[in-house]
């Protein structure tokens, strides 16, 4: 995994503050994209480190595929700058293009051939692919997602996931030095989720940078290394996912009978008493969560409590959950399973 060319831009504008571009999958430039008058995509900078496996995070309608279909050059930016793989888009694209593979909108799948019978087809329509490899490959990628058992069954009988594996297999058929997903796991069940998400991690270990879209944090969390957050057009964060997770405001949790006079404490300390809602704690009045601890060290918060005589049952510092980070980012909730 390269997190060397880690663009850190944790909150903030999302300006990315860029290491060697050379490290880098894919690089935009105060991207635009706007229908009418409208900004689909208001001037982002992307930075995705060759090797990790980047999540799109955003909730529906942020931007995420249409940054996406710009990135592929299936659609063409309003302004901005973009560079995947090193080299210029859409210019390079032709050269681009066959190291990079892509589950966007699902492919035109015949209904009437099996499986095999598409993936065959469309890997006979890439002129970089080898026809001498073809079947082997196609039975490959079939087994890869998990979907040897219908290779021979006609498309029109495959469910949405099924499609869907077949897509990702489609883009699997060659090696790629980029795979770019846009929602992957849609329409799958649980047990297809877990499986695809399985095969990410795999692909990147095996070298692939893996650009995934999602609308679910959970998802993101378990799959990837880095994340950039959308919302409303706009790259809110991103960077490593550890990163994120450490930017978080951390709070203090005081179990006490005390709750009044520990908030008291608090209070002069500097810190600001919360509510203990979120804590699981609250049950006959007994804790109190205060947050601005930063600078403060937790030893000292305790003596200054027993100082003023405020009973302890329990102390507890806590960082702020990766999903308070991304709603305090962008004022929105996410989907957190999946
Ligand atoms: N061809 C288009 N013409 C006009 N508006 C569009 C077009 N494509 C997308 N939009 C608008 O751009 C905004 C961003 O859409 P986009 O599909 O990129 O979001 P998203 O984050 O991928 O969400 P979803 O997961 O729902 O697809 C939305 O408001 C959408 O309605």
């Amino acid at each position: 995994m390269n997190e060397s060319g880690a663009a850190a831009s944790v909150g903030g504008t999302g300006r990315a503050t860029l290491g060697d571009p050379a490290d880098l999958a894919i690089e935009t430039h105060q991207l635009v994209k706007r229908f009418g008058h409208r900004s689909a995509v208001d001037g982002i900078n992307l930075a995705v480190p060759r090797g990790s496996v980047f999540g799109f995070l955003g909730p529906n309608g942020s931007g995420k595929t249409t940054t996406i279909r710009v990135l592929l050059g299936l659609a063409s930016a309003s302004s901005g700058n973009v560079r995947v793989l090193g080299r210029d888009m859409p210019q390079a694209l032709a050269s681009v293009l066959p190291d990079v593979g892509a589950l966007v909108e699902g492919p035109g799948f015949y209904p009437f051939l099996s499986g095999t019978g598409n993936l065959m087809r469309l890997d006979a329509a890439d002129p970089h692919a080898p026809s001498s490899t073809r079947r082997v490959r196609v039975q490959d990628a079939l087994e890869r997602v998990g979907l040897s058992h219908a290779a021979g069954k006609k498309v029109r009988a495959y469910s949405l996931g099924m499609k869907q594996r077949l897509g990702l297999a489609n883009a699997m058929l060659r090696p790629r030095k980029l795979l770019v997903l846009d929602e992957p796991t849609n329409g799958l069940d649980p047990q297809g989720t877990r499986e695809v998400r399985t095969l990410v991690r795999s692909l990147a270990a095996g070298g692939t940078t893996v650009f995934v879209s999602s609308h679910l944090l959970a998802e993101v969390e378990q799959m990837c290394s880095h994340v950039g957050v959308m919302s409303a057009g706009r790259l809110v964060a991103q960077g490593p996912l550890e990163e994120l997770r450490s930017a978080g405001q951390a709070h203090v949790v005081v179990q006490t009978p005390d709750v009044d006079a520990a908030a008291r404490v608090l209070t002069r300390l500097g810190l600001v008493p919360g509510d203990a809602a979120g804590t699981g704690l609250t049950g006959g009045n007994t804790a109190v969560m205060a947050t601005g601890i930063n600078g403060h060290f937790p030893e000292a918060i305790v003596a200054a409590l027993v100082a003023d005589g405020v009973g302890i049952r329990g102390f507890t510092v806590e960082n702020a959950s990766l999903e308070e980070r991304f709603v305090s980012l962008t004022g929105e909730g996410f989907d957190v399973v999946g």
